[in-house]
């Protein structure tokens, strides 16, 4: 293979305007000329990626002279066969439709790289993925596949965060690693995805939408349905057929304040069982090497979506909760409260025990607030790899639980007082909060009776692979198997 050369570069490198950016090895990647074909969006904002980045870049487009305009004039915008000549190291940078117009370049192709952007516009669009379709095409040439997760935009403006991976392919190891130092110098995370036939992989990736992100968002929005009718019917239907007393000005705050906290820790709990009900297959079957059904992999998947609905739910209910006093509703009352005690001749009103329960609920708000804010914190990609293994596995499951915990206690503190309200509808219709607690609760004893002594040892055991190792055969693939241990909102 050769190495990107810096033949044929249309100028003296020394008059460049954009020099190179000072990295280490690979000092004939940074000084050679990159070619491109075609002069697109992705064409123009990768051009002025590699300027800064300070290679030389040759553009060959089917009309140079127009195409010329949208380019910094350090740009040699040439024809197509002339770029190709002045060029080892080529990007192809329009679409998979028009390959087959390259087709008369094929001869001056041989043995050059060829770095295949392309995306479809639908899953499954063609038999073969792009890349391998123009390996197919152009045999002696070596293709690559890459860049085709970053857009033209944020080509343009370079990467800024920690999540821009490249991913590469190709079934040549060389050309593989000389596009993996282009991605590096162009600041990017480049990963390494083996043979070109993980091309179709990659080809899909920017394809998926929120994929991880449906099925927690529909769990969130199903709970808040839910929740919000079951308060509705049982704080204002209720009431207004029984006792005919009008309570509908409660439906945009009082109601969406009640249903957004369950959400929450319901969401938080969901977080929780998937790793517990995976630790208990594992104990059931007795071994780690058994694949986990579709759905709890699913779901063991995006608990970091879970968790961070759960902790937006939380911060919604908070600005909910501190706007209450501001309601004129709220004002009215006050003022009657106080008519009332006044006409009673009731001095002071002071409840010690109501006093206590207010104080203990708001504490455990703004605890379990912190608590999820710290697990919503460590889950970005770049807090995290801060972290090694056993802080992050810290944080986000004892932390986590500990979360859970108080925020149970702070359901259970707001409405303890209730459940003890003899109503004739308490029985067929419990409060919301009652509802709130199913969750929760389930998870927190589901994890006191993992971790009883005889639990614990026979799931290390398990994790450890000392039991039942034979059962290895069924694993097939265990890499996409989400550690259960790994009990995070990551
Ligand atoms: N835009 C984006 O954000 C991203 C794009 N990509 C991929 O990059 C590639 C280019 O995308 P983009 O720049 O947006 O597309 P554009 O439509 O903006 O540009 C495509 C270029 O291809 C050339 N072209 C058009 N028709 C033909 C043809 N019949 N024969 C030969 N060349 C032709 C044209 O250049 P000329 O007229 O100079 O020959 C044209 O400028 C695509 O494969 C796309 O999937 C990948 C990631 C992100
Ligand atoms: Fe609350």
């Amino acid at each position: 293979m050769e190495t990107i050369s810096m033949m044929g570069s249309p100028r003296n490198n020394s008059k460049a305007v954009f020099l190179p950016n000072g990295m280490n090895g690979f000092k004939e990647i940074s000084k050679s000329t990159i070619g491109i074909l075609g002069s697109g969006d992705f064409a123009k904002c990768l051009t002025i990626r590699l300027l800064k980045c300070g290679y030389h870049v040759v553009v060959g487009s089917r009309n140079p002279k127009r195409a010329a305009e949208f380019f910094p004039h350090v740009v040699d915008v040439t024809h197509h066969e002339d770029a190709v000549a002045k060029s080892n190291f080529i990007f192809v940078a329009i679409h998979r439709e028009h390959y087959a117009s390259l087709w008369d370049l094929k001869h001056l192709l041989v043995g050059k790289i060829l770095v295949d952007v392309s995306n479809n516009s639908r899953m499954d669009q063609y038999p073969e993925s792009n890349a391998e379709y123009l390996a197919s095409l152009f045999p002696e040439s070596i293709v690559v596949k890459g860049f085709n997760v970053i857009s033209a935009w944020a080509m343009q403006s370079g990467p800024k965060d920690a999540s821009r991976q490249v991913y590469v392919c190709s079934n040549s190891v060389e050309a593989r690693h000389q596009v993996l130092e282009v991605a590096r110098q162009l600041n990017f995370i480049p990963v390494d995805l083996g043979t070109l036939s993980s091309a179709r992989e990659i080809e899909s990736i920017p394809l998926h939408l929120f994929t991880l992100w449906k099925g927690p968002v529909l769990a969130a929005v199903s709970l808040s349905i839910l929740f919000f009718i079951y308060s509705f019917i049982r704080d204002i239907i209720h009431p207004y057929i029984k006792n005919q007393q009008s309570d509908f000005y409660k439906i945009p705050i009082e109601i969406v304040n009640k249903t957004l906290p369950v959400v929450a820790i319901s969401l938080l709990s969901l977080v929780y069982l998937a790793g517990l009900l995976a630790a208990a297959y594992q104990i059931f079957y007795g071994t780690k090497y058994r694949r986990f059904p579709h759905w709890l992999e699913g779901w063991l998947q995006c608990r970091k979506q879970l968790g961070l609905l759960s902790f937006f739910f939380a911060s919604v209910h908070v600005v909910y909760s501190l706007c209450l006093p501001m309601r004129r509703s709220e004002r009215y009352l006050f003022l009657n409260m106080a008519f009332q005690q006044v006409h009673a001749n009731i001095e002071n009103s002071w409840n010690e025990e109501e006093v206590w329960r207010v104080e203990m609920y708001i504490s455990f708000g703004i605890m379990s607030l912190g608590l999820l804010s710290l697990l919503a914190v460590t889950s970005i990609p770049s807090v995290n790899s801060a972290l090694n293994w056993r802080e992050f596995s810290f944080i986000q499951s004892t932390l986590g639980y500990v979360a859970l915990l108080i925020s149970t206690f702070h359901v259970l503190i707001f409405g303890w007082k209730r459940a003890f309200e003899v109503e004739c509808y308490k029985f067929y219709m419990p409060p919301t909060f009652v509802l709130a607690l199913v969750l929760p609760v389930t998870v927190i004893l589901g994890k006191i009776f993992l971790l009883l002594p005889c639990m614990n040892r026979r799931l290390r055991r398990i994790r450890r692979g000392w039991e039942n190792s034979h059962c290895r055969e069924d694993i097939s693939g265990t890499a996409a198997q989400v550690s259960p241990e790994r009990v995070t909102i990551m």
